[in-house]
């Protein structure tokens, strides 16, 4: 037994310049944690509630920080994230704020992984684990609500699938971000660049398909294995009255977008499409993973935003064969790592995600090899960004 004996609560910068919560949690024998909670620009409507980071503060202060010091044991995660729970009293963490609950929950990992002399990531997934490492999915090419006069497709992922390993990995996806730097040059387009740090040029989606097929195709080529690439459409922030709204292009039905992905999918052999169709049509996404599922990882994320009813109804439902997973969506590792378990126990992969807006905390790279995810999604270039993948290098020296 190693009670918690202090939490300290503050407002830090997050990678786009906005307050967000920062954790700090120390135990009886001296364990120390620090978390911070990061935030998303293109949010699902069903996810966990993130308050202003002031409030926030305020509330947990009041309410979760007497309830966790003194009273619970740092190693013994699921009751720290119980009493997360407890305290706020609602179903959505807008009691408290996801902000401050994530941010306490990671900060607590840590500080049970400090003391017990583990890395994180062993802490989170036990002795068993730290032989699978997650394929990182990086945003090479994007526009949506990441940035202005860019792609309509929020994010181009480059997927280095056939890596050795995850070090040269990471390596292709900074490759990939480089050569389309380059293609972008010779091509005389200005290149901006997104809240992730991926390429927000002015062109078109197609122009997009091409340029990074190129790139994957071309730096795969140079390194000897597969760098296949995948999308997040984020299709919810396009869907308006029943259309999906596609800037410089005719809108499409339900029917057509399914159709467009179909063909996108089959056409450029993509490995990953995340979020194709709006978030509350699990029957549309049910309809693509029908089609293209066999090929392709067919991904919810604001269709789930890390929820495990709502995993339920789309496994139920047959609505896709991926989940990406957001600690911040739902406000707890353990309601996180619940997620993970579900999904792979009904076939589902899952893929470990960044937000929009970062810090530097790097809880996601060891919950993503903790929990054995299959994929990491969390940039490619930008400190916050390495932040992740750096130390994903370094757990893969580890073990
Ligand atoms: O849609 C997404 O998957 C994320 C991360 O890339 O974006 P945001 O954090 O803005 O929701
Ligand atoms: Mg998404």
């Amino acid at each position: 037994m190693t009670l918690i004996t202090d939490i300290t609560l503050r407002r830090i910068l997050d990678s786009r310049g906005n307050a967000t919560v920062e954790a700090e949690v120390t135990t009886e024998s001296g364990g120390f944690g620090r978390g911070a909670a990061p935030s998303g620009a293109s949010t699902g409507e069903h996810e966990a509630i993130e308050l202003p980071a002031e409030e926030a503060i305020e509330k947990a202060e009041a309410e979760a920080v007497p309830a966790l010091v003194g009273e619970v044991d740092a190693i013994d995660q699921r009751a720290v994230d119980d009493t997360l729970h407890e305290v706020d009293g609602t179903d959505d963490f807008s009691g408290i704020g996801a902000n401050s609950a994530v941010a306490i929950s990671m900060a607590a990992a840590k500080a049970g992984a400090d003391e017990l002399g583990l890395p994180l990531f062993q802490h989170l997934g036990g002795t068993f684990r730290g032989d699978q490492f997650p394929t990182p999915l990086g945003n090479v090419v994007g526009g949506g609500e990441h940035a202005e006069e860019a792609t309509n497709i929020q994010e181009f992922l480059s997927a280095p699938v056939g890596a050795p390993s995850v070090t040269e990995a990471v390596f292709a996806n900074a490759q990939v971000h480089a050569r389309i730097g380059e293609l972008l040059e010779e091509r005389g387009v200005p290149a901006n660049k997104g809240d992730e740090g991926a390429w927000a040029p002015p062109i078109g989606d197609d122009e997009a398909f091409e340029i990074v097929d190129q790139a994957t195709t071309k730096v795969g080529d140079e390194l000897g294995f597969e760098i296949s690439f995948g999308l997040d459409m984020a299709a919810a922030e396009m869907y308006e009255d029943g259309e999906y709204v596609y800037e410089g292009e005719d809108n499409r039905s339900t029917a057509e977008q399914i159709d467009y992905v179909a063909e996108m999918v089959d056409e450029y052999d993509m490995a990953y499409v995340e979020d194709p169709l709006d978030e509350n049509d699990f029957e549309a996404f049910a309809e693509l993973t029908d089609r293209v599922g066999d090929r392709t990882l067919i991904c919810g994320d604001d269709l789930y935003v890390t929820n495990v009813e709502r995993l339920q109804e789309g496994i139920d439902k047959g609505s896709s064969n991926s989940i990406l997973i957001k600690p911040n969506q739902i406000g707890t590792l353990s309601d996180a790592v619940d997620a993970i378990e579900l999904g792979a126990d009904n076939g589902i992969v899952s893929a470990v995600s960044h937000r929009s807006g970062e810090t530097e905390d790097t809880t996601i790279a060891h919950l993503a090899v903790g929990a054995a995810a299959p994929y990491i999604k969390t940039g490619t270039v930008a400190g916050e960004r390495t932040a992740k993948l750096n130390e994903l290098i370094r757990i893969e020296e580890q073990v």
